[in-house]
């Protein structure tokens, strides 16, 4: 049975890419293992494999709880999902486990009827109940149990607080089950790997021993690799690459492996058609703009609405889907032209279920939603949007139930912020507008100016670094230089700084404003593990 079980392990189950052409490329081609780090005993990092988050030391018999933490994008379920087909294809570095699972955290929280642990184990992959509880029952059985995307590890401590099990055939919410499951009260043999966003608030949930580590994107020598991946043809790559490796944004942004990916598949196209390579690539925005715009050029020649109508309905399903804390759509919601192939389908316990490529798309999909609305809705709805995340920020030092909930509500809803923001810019969305026939106006600039000043003066921190960077893809320059004076006298060495922020310093030194004798001084440790220039901001001077 277990057999059975590990061939049905596959890649599918994350999404293939496709190209806009329609051709497929598999992820298991395309996986590079991305740069993961280790603090030790000497507070300094060391780089690890996939397989050494396994290790065992000499001292220790069991394993602790394995925590992989990284940015949005960074490639935690690529790495969850690598680990699980590593089990079934009885990699050695796993072999002391007799079984593994992996639950998405997203997916568990679509789940509305109450269950027990064997069938939320069934739900998450090809099993039924009584072959799962046959294996489990069986106690020498040792479990690795993945929970991938544990992104809001506050929402589960109140949970817990109020609610555990400790059976496995107990029925209770699904989000009750993982709570058991991560104070061990359920499973307790079970070694766990729990991957999130969030630093994990050190303690709060867990019990026994845990090992923390990083997952900090790609480095330049795995962004080369990639690409080499990618473009198969030895010519194209060399070309492509050269140039991606000379322009410092595209680069940069290449750490993220998601943006990897997006800009390959925009450089692709770019390449084939001759077209002029770079330009019009410099803010984020601008790559998902060019991203989508290809994919409406291929897709949609025969479509039976406009162009506009059915950006519209993907915006507004992105827009619920934010709104609800919802990822996965199912097949009522989702109309057939809407689905390829800017959906992804996700087939979920015999059930056919629908998802924004990556959460990325639902929020830049969500974001063009606002700004293709009418003048009057178009600014309700962003006012709205800055109203919701603005109180998530206010209320970060409360730590009660409610609070929490706004604040994750904020944190999901922020990168809307910057993708609107980058939409306001002309020169970025006039030619995408022009091309597909679209006449709209972006009217909302002012009030998310507005909102910018008042937030950069009233809020001192880490929120700086996100205020600089929609100034960045606002494209407004003299406001810019007034952020970045006042980021130059923070101390930052706090502040965990995202790749896709880091790029956009990056930028604004570059091109954004005449930096003089401005210091920044950003000592983030996972700098010295990439490149060091751009990185070390220091070395600019
Ligand atoms: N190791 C990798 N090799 C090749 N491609 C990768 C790798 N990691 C990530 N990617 C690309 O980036 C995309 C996003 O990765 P993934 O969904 O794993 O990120 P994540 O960290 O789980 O993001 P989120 O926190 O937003 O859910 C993948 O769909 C894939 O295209």
């Amino acid at each position: 049975m277990v057999c059975q079980y590990k061939k049905s392990v596959d890649w599918k189950d994350l999404n293939e890419r496709s190209f806009p052409s329609g051709e497929r490329v598999s992820l298991a081609a395309l996986y590079t293992e991305p740069v993961i780090i280790q603090k030790n005993k000497k507070g300094s990092f060391l780089n690890v494999s996939v397989e050494e988050l396994f290790s065992k030391s000499n001292l220790c018999l069991y394993y602790p709880t394995i925590i992989l933490q990284g940015n949005p994008g960074s490639g935690k379920s690529v790495i969850a999902q690598k680990i699980l087909l590593d089990w079934a294809s009885e990699k050695p570095y796993l072999e002391d486990f007799d079984l593994t699972f992996c639950l998405r955290y997203e997916e568990v929280k679509c789940i509305s009827e109450e269950m027990n642990l064997i069938e939320l184990l069934s739900w998450s992959c090809s099993l039924t109940s009584s072959q799962i509880s046959r294996m489990v029952l069986n106690s020498v059985q040792r479990v690795l149990l993945i929970i991938d995307g544990l992104d809001e590890p506050d929402e589960l401590r109140f949970i817990c607080d109020e609610f555990c099990i400790s059976s496995k055939f107990q029925r209770a919410s699904p989000e009750v089950i993982v709570c058991s499951l991560l104070r061990q009260q359920i499973l307790p043999r079970s070694v766990l790997l729990i991957t999130t966003r969030t630093k994990f608030p050190h303690g709060m949930l867990l019990e026994g021993q845990q090992r923390f580590f990083r997952i900090v994107g790609f480095s330049e020598k795995e962004v080369e690799e990639y690409f080499h991946k990618f473009f198969q043809n030895e010519e194209l790559f060399r070309k492509v690459y050269e140039f991606v490796r000379k322009n410092e944004t595209l680069i940069t942004a290449c750490s993220i492996p998601v943006m990897c990916w997006i800009i390959c598949m925009v450089l692709r196209e770019r390449f084939c058609e001759g077209a002029h390579v770079t330009s019009g690539l410099e803010t984020t925005t601008s790559i998902y703009v060019d991203f989508v715009s290809t994919l409406l050029e291929h897709h949609c020649q025969g479509l039976s609405q406009s162009v506009l109508t059915l950006l519209r309905s993907l915006g507004q399903l992105a827009e619920r889907g934010m709104l609800e804390q919802q990822v996965l759509f199912d097949e009522k919601t989702v109309s057939e032209t809407m689905s390829d192939p800017f959906l992804c389908k996700r087939k979920i316990s015999q059930e056919m279920m629908f998802s924004f490529m990556h959460h990325s798309f639902q929020e830049f999909f969500t974001a063009l939603y606002y700004v293709l609305l009418d003048e009057e809705e178009s600014k309700r709805k962003v006012r709205e949007l800055l109203r919701t995340v603005e109180k998530g920020w206010a209320l970060s030092c409360w730590s009660d139930r409610e609070a929490n909930l706004e604040i994750s509500k904020s944190k999901l809803l922020q990168p809307v912020i910057l993708f609107v923001c980058g939409l306001c810019k002309k020169e970025c969305v006039s030619s995408f507008f022009e091309k597909h026939n679209m006449a709209v106006s972006v009217n909302v600039e002012t009030q998310l100016k507005e909102w910018l000043n008042q937030c950069s003066q009233r809020y001192q921190n880490e929120h700086m670094l996100f205020i600089l960077h929609c100034l960045y893809e606002l494209h407004e320059k003299s406001f810019t230089g007034k952020v970045l004076e006042q980021l130059v006298s923070m101390d930052l060495s706090n502040v965990q700084l995202e790749n896709a922020h880091r790029w956009m310093l990056w930028f604004c030194f570059q091109n954004c404003v005449n930096i003089g004798k401005l210091r920044l001084s950003i000592t983030c440790d996972n700098l010295k593990i990439l490149r060091s220039t751009p990185y070390r901001c220091e070395e600019l001077w």
